[in-house]
């Protein structure tokens, strides 16, 4: 049931025969996407799949595609680049770039299949001033856990977190 606020999203429907995406509830960020296609995803492998929608969304929304929890915590089904980015002016068929993260279980999706959700939002441009000091803050540089995890764990250090010797701080 719409409400009088929501906003106005053109859509197109590029497969007749699936519904137009929508939230479980009143008050969900997220209204579901459906799989336009059967397919099996075995463990580890990733498809992108077609939704059967296109969006023209007005200017300063973007559109998130974000994974569903159900799908994730029973199958391990996520999304590759979580959350997908759909820009405004993107008029091509949205589609989810899922992943089967079950090491061992197959996942069988049917057609019509709710498979992500579709999460819009307002979104900022910035205009990237260069300077050449940043101003201070009392985070600083620190990062990748420097404020402690569970366990032992300080910072992460090494080749995979972020190289500080580039930003001056090292
Ligand atoms: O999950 C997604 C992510 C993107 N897109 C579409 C809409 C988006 O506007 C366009 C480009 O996405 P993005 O900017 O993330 O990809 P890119 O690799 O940077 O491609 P491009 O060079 O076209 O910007 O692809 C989808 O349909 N699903
Ligand atoms: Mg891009």
């Amino acid at each position: 049931m719409p409400a009088p606020e929501d906003l106005e999203v053109a859509i197109r429907r590029l497969d007749p025969d699936l519904p137009l995406p929508s939230y479980a509830h009143a008050g969900d960020a997220g209204a579901d996407l459906h799989t336009a296609i059967d397919l099996t995803l075995a463990p580890g492998e990733r498809a992108l799949v077609p939704t059967g929608i296109a969006l023209a969304l007005p200017a300063g929304f973007v559109a998130l595609v974000h994974p569903r929890s159900g799908l994730a915590a029973r199958h391990g089904l996520s999304i590759v680049n979580t959350p997908g980015t759909i820009d405004a002016g993107y008029r091509g068929e949205v589609k989810v770039l899922l992943i089967n993260h079950d090491p061992a279980s197959s996942l069988e999706l049917r057609r019509g299949d709710r498979i992500a959700q579709l999460v819009i939002q307002r979104y900022e441009r910035a205009r990237f001033v260069e300077v050449d000091e940043l101003p201070s803050s009392s985070r600083g540089s620190g990062g990748y856990g420097s404020t402690g995890g569970f366990g032992a764990g300080g910072a992460v250090t090494g080749t995979t977190a972020h190289d500080d010797s580039r930003d001056g701080s090292a």
